[in-house]
C-alpha cells in the first residue's frame, strides 16, 4: 500500500465514477471573489491524470487531472480580464487566472493539430458532480522532472494500477493511435 502518495486529491480515496446523465457544468479559479467562471455545457471526455510538468496541478499533487471537451461547448463565464496565456508557444494555450494561478481551460489554435477542436480542463474546479471519472495516467515519468525522485517510480506505478489509472510515459494506447492515424492521414499514406 502506498497511500502516502499524493496522486491527485480527485482519485487519492480512490476513482468515483461519473454520470451517463451529466450535461455540464461551471469551473470556477481559486481566487476568494471575482472568480474566473467557465461554463461548460458538455459531459468531458478521456479524463486522464498528467504527470507532465505543463499541466496545472493543485498544491501537493503529483500528478494533474485533465480531460477533454468541444471547444464550442465552453465559454468564459465571469472575469475574463483575469486570464493570460500562460506559454503562447505551447501547441496547448493554457489560459490561466493572474491572479491565483489556476489554469482555467488549454486551447489548441493550430488548426492541424490531432486534437484540435477539443478545449482541456480540469473538472475538479467544479462543484458539479458527474463528470465522467480519469481512465488512465499519462506522462507518468514526467512527474521525475518536478523533482520526484526516481527510485519511487515502481512505487508511483503501483498506486496508480490500484487506482485503476494504468500508467503511461506518453498518452493512452487508443489516443496515441488517433495521433498516428492523423499524422498518417495528413501524409496521405493512409
Ligand atoms: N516531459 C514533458 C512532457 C510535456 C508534454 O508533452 N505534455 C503533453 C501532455 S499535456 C502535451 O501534450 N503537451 C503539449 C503542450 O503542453 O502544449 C514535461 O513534463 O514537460
Ligand atoms: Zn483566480
Ligand atoms: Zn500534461
Amino acid at each position: 500500500m502506498s497511500h502516502h502518495l499524493h496522486i491527485h486529491p480527485s482519485v487519492d480515496n480512490g476513482v468515483r465514477p461519473g454520470s451517463a446523465s451529466f450535461e455540464g457544468g461551471a469551473l470556477h479559479c481559486h481566487c476568494p471573489d471575482n472568480k474566473v467562471e467557465v461554463t461548460v455545457d458538455a459531459q468531458c471526455a478521456h479524463n486522464h491524470v498528467c504527470g507532465c510538468t505543463k499541466c496545472w496541478k493543485p498544491e501537493g499533487a503529483l500528478f494533474s487531472m485533465v480531460a477533454v471537451v468541444p471547444r464550442d461547448k465552453l465559454r468564459v463565464t465571469a472575469n475574463e480580464d483575469k486570464l493570460e496565456v500562460v506559454d503562447p508557444s505551447a501547441a496547448i494555450q493554457r489560459h490561466a487566472c493572474k491572479s491565483c494561478g489556476v489554469h482555467m481551460f488549454g486551447r489548441i489554435e493550430n488548426t492541424g493539430h490531432p486534437f484540435h477542436g477539443l478545449d482541456f480542463i480540469h473538472t475538479e474546479l467544479s462543484n458539479d458532480s458527474g463528470w465522467a471519472a480519469p481512465e488512465f495516467a499519462a506522462f507518468v515519468s514526467s512527474i521525475i522532472e518536478s523533482g520526484t525522485n526516481p527510485d519511487t517510480m515502481g512505487e508511483v506505478r503501483s498506486r496508480l494500477k490500484e487506482l485503476g489509472l494504468e500508467p503511461y510515459d506518453c498518452l493512452s494506447p487508443p489516443l496515441m493511435d488517433a495521433i498516428a492515424t492523423h499524422t498518417a492521414k495528413a501524409k496521405g499514406v493512409l
